[in-house]
């Protein structure tokens, strides 16, 4: 199979204020250390590295509950902005975490450019909080609240993030691996009828089933630009362990490439985030180096990688 992947733009946000576990901001690097970019140009992709963001200093006062409002809704314009700019570019955006609020302004900043799209969420969690059911105040667990229609009414108005424009329709989302739900996010996949595919339906359907039923789900109604929200934390601990939310009984490292294989063959992809990988919490480097080379593999596998192996379009057979 052709190893001719796409452009790939790559956005660092070193951002962690989403949550209170300090390391996941040494992310983006650590996943470039790693090799990111030059195994994306040996498969062929084009890259393009728009360096790690850079956030203004804010106060990080909370409101009540909420941790560090104005600082994660300041960074999420700012990513927003850069998302637009990297799409606008004609590349598919990559987006290395830093938390996952991050996917605010992420797929805020996608449909800035492209309009309508659908998302694919991989997680452990639904991050569906609103501001109102959140029981820690962390925004990584409420990105998802910002982003649709029919829970802009359930949203306060927070000091900045005024800027912040519903972008996505319930109806064009679509969960895989959830394992941690809390019972305000339970009733609101309900209520909205939100695609689901928990970490039993993945069991029970195995993976390739999951992605096909997926695929045909979000095209049914037309063929939308893909937005694929992947947190490191839906693999399962034992292979991905430097993360700040792990939960047992995750995805294997096989169903976690599968998927990104899966989307790539669709054409589809045209932004990627890959958060929560948090160096600081590996309890050894070893750890850690398993944790980041899961990242990486999974992101190549975004960028048309197959595990059966890839060649050249225009590789030839040396001649005696
Ligand atoms: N549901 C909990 C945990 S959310 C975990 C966030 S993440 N991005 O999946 O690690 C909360 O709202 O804080
Ligand atoms: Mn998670
Ligand atoms: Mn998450």
């Amino acid at each position: 199979v052709s190893s001719r992947g796409r452009s790939a733009g790559i956005i660092g946000a070193a951002f962690w204020r989403g949550q209170s576990r300090l390391g996941v901001h040494e992310g983006p690097d650590r996943i470039r250390s790693s090799g990111l970019l030059e195994r994306l140009k040996q498969q062929g992709c084009a890259v393009k590295d728009y360096g790690n963001l850079v956030f203004d200093d804010v106060d990080e006062s909370s409101v009540g509950l909420l941790k560090s409002v104005a600082a994660v809704g300041g960074a999420n314009r700012r990513l927003s902005e850069a998302m637009k700019a990297v799409k606008m570019d004609g590349h598919t955006a990559v987006m290395l975490g830093g938390d996952h609020s991050l996917a605010i302004g992420s797929i805020h900043g996608h449909s800035a450019a492209v309009g309508e799209l659908s998302v694919v969420w991989v997680d452990a969690h639904a991050d569906i909080n609103t501001p109102l059911t959140t029981y820690t105040g962390n925004f990584h667990g409420q990105p998802m609240s910002f982003l649709l229609h029919e829970l802009h009414s359930k949203v306060p108005v927070l000091p900045n993030f005024s800027w912040v424009k519903p972008c996505l329709s319930a109806k064009d989302l679509v969960y895989i691996g959830l394992r941690d739900v809390d019972p305000a996010e339970h009733y609101i996949l309900k209520m909205l009828g939100v695609k689901v595919f928990s970490i039993s339906e993945v069991d029970r359907l195995g993976v390739a089933r999951v992605m096909e039923e997926t695929c045909d789900y979000l095209t049914t109604r037309g063929k939308k630009p893909v937005h694929l929200s992947y947190d490191i934390d839906a693999i399962d601990p034992s292979v991905t362990p430097a993360t700040g939310t792990p939960v047992v009984g995750g995805l294997t490292y096989r169903e976690g490439v599968y998927i990104t294989e899966h989307l790539s063959q669709t054409g589809l992809l045209s932004a990627v985030d890959l958060v929560e990988v948090n160096p600081q919490l590996g309890k050894t480097e070893a750890d850690v180096q398993s944790t980041v080379n899961t990242a990486v593999d999974l992101l190549l596998g975004c960028f048309r990688r197959l595990r059966e192996g890839n060649h050249p379009t225009d590789y030839t057979l040396p001649e005696p």
